[in-house]
């Protein structure tokens, strides 16, 4: 049982009470404090020593604390593991309080609002994500409040959460807010858990009417052009989490655009990183990926763009060939592009600056930052003046010069400002007559005071006399006590101590009062006018945000025309007529990242007349899984507008890419490799249209060989009957190659190999045809295996050989159209005879065609339970 608390404790914990979410920074004097659980919390998480405090509890109250200079820190390291900081002020001058001094949070920090220039990876967007559900259909709403973008996706009953996913996946939030009370479907929610380990939910208050927070996001943001309420009452929502949690000005959030999906490719979860677009598959980093080749961005804004490109590439042949135009002509005109990227690498982040500028936590040295990149603006625009394609003029017209802010940045700021406005010293000299005053009074004070020093030396003859400054008295003048029979009478004694005495005048009072009083003046001044210069900044904000992002344009298109030129890559040619044709595609991670070998150029042709499914058959560690990639990884460089390393291409844009490229085991949701795999396969099926891109490496690879056969032939069966997506279909079911009889639009295709005895050398070179052997054996010596083990492999494989072929000499060959004979005939091979079991009946009562792979995963898991309980192994 507690005792009563001390009142600055009640203070505290009714504080507390308001924000148990989050760790509460609660500033006592120079500190701020953390108490009880938060203390416990933060000690460990920061690395700080735990104190205690009595409190008028029996026990002391854990306690630790951090100086409030060096808060900001601490606060980023908790916010990027994830927690929530409730930041708690002193709102009067403790001197002048009467009883507790009165304090409140003034705002709250969480992983999807910090705005501190370290807190946020300067190359990379931090989106919050709400969710908004009316009757059947979902609203999601993404904001960075760092550069002031919303996007809003509508998700309807008859779309599919893989909607949902794929917008996530493209935003990757670091925090979700959910309406009070309310929590995700579990199946959403295993999605974010699985993807996005650190993610925080928070709830946002539903206390406002909908038609109240409508009204405010329509007073906000403007006419958008935009019909549907319940777009509104969400971007509403979104406002008022961000008012109560920030505290303070948002308009600069004031750039909303939709989820165009339409005419957007969508790369899903798995495509992006099967593919490492933006992050590699090794440790999650970006060497090794596409953007690592790409990205020769030089601003922090262009480098989050480049990766927006990446992850959301176009469809709209017009808008992919205006970037096509503006990057030929920058690659064409290289003395502009050095002189346009020796500008831009004079421009900081000041799409995130000016963000600062509306929330108030703008740095002096953000400001010089905005000065130095608005300096280079003119002579950028002359140069971009040059340009004459549509996307570089467009982006020349939305820079503006900025001129009066660059005057006023110049005039107002020091040349090197104080790190923080507490030190003084940001206003330039010579910007505000009163305050350049107030400073020659305290720089002054000095002479002034030896001055009056040497006066009263030469009035009264006391040679020694000398001045000093204590907290207690101030100013004053020190006197042997030899002396101090000569002291005018004006001297006031103030102490004596054992050898001498010291004395106060009263012009020396006068003094005192007028230095200490224009240190303060002067900081309060300097303080007025750095918030006026904020207001005056805030006034063009828009402006620079829309500078700021048409900066963000040109830097990606200059990235990828030097890129482009260096690489030499050429242009694809675009029609919208279902056709890709690409000769002696490269792919361009890989053939940068080779060391002693040449990268082997192919080609590929898709189209829906005759070639629309390319069933590649060949030895292990041939290059098939390049190809593939290689393939998709082209169309997406392609659909960005970027150059692409080839010789030659036209290509069609796709709708969507699909991967299922090699499986791991989920661990965190309890997944077999394979049912992993089956429920990528289930989901391509689901959702590919002819106008996609497939690309299937191994599928069946994770069960046993006629499992996996069966599932991989009805998976070709499916795709060339029911989608007529483009498909790459990577094997080592060599039987399938026979499917080309039947589907006329399947084509084969392998790997060219040279074989010398036992040497075999992979060619890389994609040709017509179908394999027929592996060359694993191969592989394993070449990794390394122990010879005896080659020796009796070679040996196993002969001997299976010889049975395959007696096997097809009775005409027994497993490669036969209807996925379910398969079944049949692998009973009878393994039976040796009619294999007479209830299991057999009920499989061949199955119609396969018409099952999904997760269907037939699951009877085939009650078929075996039913063989096995029936007297199998
Ligand atoms: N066109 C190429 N030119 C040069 N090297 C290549 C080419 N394609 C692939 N390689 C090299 O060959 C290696 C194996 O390629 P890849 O993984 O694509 O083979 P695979 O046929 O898919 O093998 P497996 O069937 O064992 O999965 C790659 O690591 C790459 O370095």
């Amino acid at each position: 049982m507690s005792k009563k608390q001390t009142p600055m404790m009640e203070q505290y914990l009714d504080i507390k009470s308001r924000y148990k979410d989050e760790l509460l920074f609660f500033r006592l004097g120079d500190f701020y404090e953390l108490f009880n659980d938060d203390a416990l919390l933060a000690s460990r998480e920061l690395n700080i020593t735990l104190t205690g405090r009595s409190t008028g509890d029996e026990e002391r109250t854990p306690m630790c604390g951090v100086p409030f200079h060096a808060a900001e820190s601490y606060i980023e390291t908790l916010v990027k593991k994830g927690y929530k900081v409730a930041i708690c002020e002193q709102l009067e001058d403790p001197k002048a309080a009467k009883g507790i001094v009165k304090r409140d949070v003034i705002k709250v920090i969480t992983p999807g609002t910090v705005m501190t220039e370290n807190a946020n990876d300067a190359r990379a967007n931090n989106f919050l994500a709400l969710f908004y559900m009316v009757k059947d259909s979902w609203v999601l709403v993404f904001s960075d409040v760092s550069t002031g973008e919303v996007i809003w996706h509508r998700i309807t009953e008859s779309d599919k959460k893989s909607d949902m996913y794929d917008a996530l996946s493209m935003y990757r939030p670091t925090e979700i807010i959910l309406p009070e009370g309310s929590e995700l479907p579990r199946e959403i929610r295993d999605f974010i858990g699985n993807q996005f380990s650190h993610v925080v939910f928070s709830p946002f208050s539903t206390y406002h009417t909908q038609r109240e927070v409508a009204e405010q996001a329509v007073a906000h943001f403007g006419d958008l052009g935009l019909m549907e309420e319940d777009v509104w009452e969400a971007l509403g929502y979104m406002l008022l989490y961000l008012q109560d949690v920030i505290k303070s000005p948002i308009s600069h959030i004031n750039y909303v655009h939709q989820l165009s999906v339409g005419n957007r490719l969508i790369l899903d979860t798995s495509s992006l990183h099967h593919l490492e677009i933006t992050h590699n598959l090794r440790d999650g980093g970006q060497k090794g990926t596409l953007l690592d080749v790409l990205d020769r961005t030089l601003t922090p804004m262009g480098a989050r763009l480049l990766k927006q490109w990446l992850e959301s590439p176009l469809t709209d042949i017009n808008q992919i060939q205006r970037r096509q135009s503006a990057i030929s002509e920058l690659i064409t005109r290289g003395g502009e592009r050095t002189d346009l990227r020796s500008k831009l690498d004079c421009i900081y982040d000041f799409e995130r600056i000016v963000g600062r500028v509306e929330t108030g936590s703008v740095s002096p040295r953000d400001l010089t930052a905005l000065r130095e990149s608005l300096a280079v603006l003119p002579d950028l625009k002359n140069t971009l003046g040059i340009c004459s394609s549509l996307a570089l003029t467009s982006i020349n017209e939305r820079i503006q010069n900025h001129r009066e802010l660059y005057d006023l940045l110049y005039n107002a700021i020091a040349e090197q400002p104080a790190l923080t406005l507490k030190e003084g010293r940001v206003i330039k000299d010579g910007y505000n007559e009163e305050l350049d005053e107030l400073r020659s009074l305290t720089t002054d004070s000095q002479k002034w005071l030896s001055k009056m020093e040497e006066d009263i030396k030469a009035a009264t003859g006391l040679s020694k006399i000398k001045t000093g400054y204590n907290k207690v008295f101030g100013y004053y003048f020190e006197v042997s006590h030899n002396k101090s029979e000569q002291v005018p009478d004006y001297f006031i004694r103030k102490q004596t101590l054992s050898n001498a005495e010291r004395y106060i005048t009263p012009e020396l009072k006068e003094f005192e009062i007028k230095i200490l009083s224009a240190k303060e003046k002067m900081i309060a001044l300097e303080h007025r006018l750095y918030q006026d210069l904020r207001e005056q900044i805030k006034a063009v904000i828009k402006d620079i945000q829309e500078t700021a992002r048409a900066l963000a344009d040109l830097d990606v298109l200059c990235s990828l025309a030097l890129v482009g030129y260096e690489e030499n890559y050429i242009c694809p040619t675009l029609a919208m007529n279902g056709q890709i044709n690409i000769r002696d595609g490269r792919h361009p991670v890989i053939e940068k990242f080779l060391k002693r070998e040449v990268f082997v150029p192919n080609d590929v042709v898709l189209n829906h007349d005759d070639e629309e499914f390319l069933l590649i058959t060949g030895p292990n560690m041939a290059g098939k899984s390049t190809y593939m990639r290689q393939v998709a990884i082209l169309m997406i460089m392609a659909q960005i507008g970027s150059f692409i390393p080839a010789r030659e291409a036209s290509i069609s844009p796709v709708d969507r890419i699909f991967t299922r490229v090699g499986a791991s085991d989920d661990i965190s949701t309890g997944q077999s490799t394979f049912m992993v795999e089956m429920k990528e396969v289930a989901y391509i099926l689901e959702n590919a249209t002819s106008n996609s891109l497939i690309i299937l490496d191994e599928i069946g690879r994770g069960t046993s060989t006629f499992d996996g056969l069966s599932i991989a032939q009805a998976v070709v069966e499916h795709i060339c009957k029911h989608i007529h997506g483009k498909t790459l279909f990577a094997t080592h079911y060599h039987e399938l190659i026979t499917l080309e009889e039947t589907y006329s639009k399947l084509k084969n295709y392998t790997v060219a190999v040279k074989e010398k005895g036992k040497d075999v050398a992979f060619l890389r070179r994609i040709i017509r045809g179908g394999a027929d052997r592996s060359y694993g054996i191969h592989v394993a010596r070449l990794a390394g295996l122990p010879n005896s083990v080659l020796k009796r492999a070679e040996v196993i494989l002969a001997s299976l050989e010889d049975q395959s072929n007696d096997a097809n000499d009775l005409n027994q060959r497993v490669i036969i159209p209807q996925a379910s004979n398969v079944v049949k005939q692998v009973s009878e091979q393994a039976t040796g005879n009619l294999f007479t079991h209830s299991v057999v009946d009920s499989l061949l009562d199955l119609d396969v065609m018409s099952m999904t792979p997760i269907e037939a995963l699951n009877i085939l898991y009650q078929l075996q339970e039913e063989a096995r309980k029936g007297g199998g192994k």
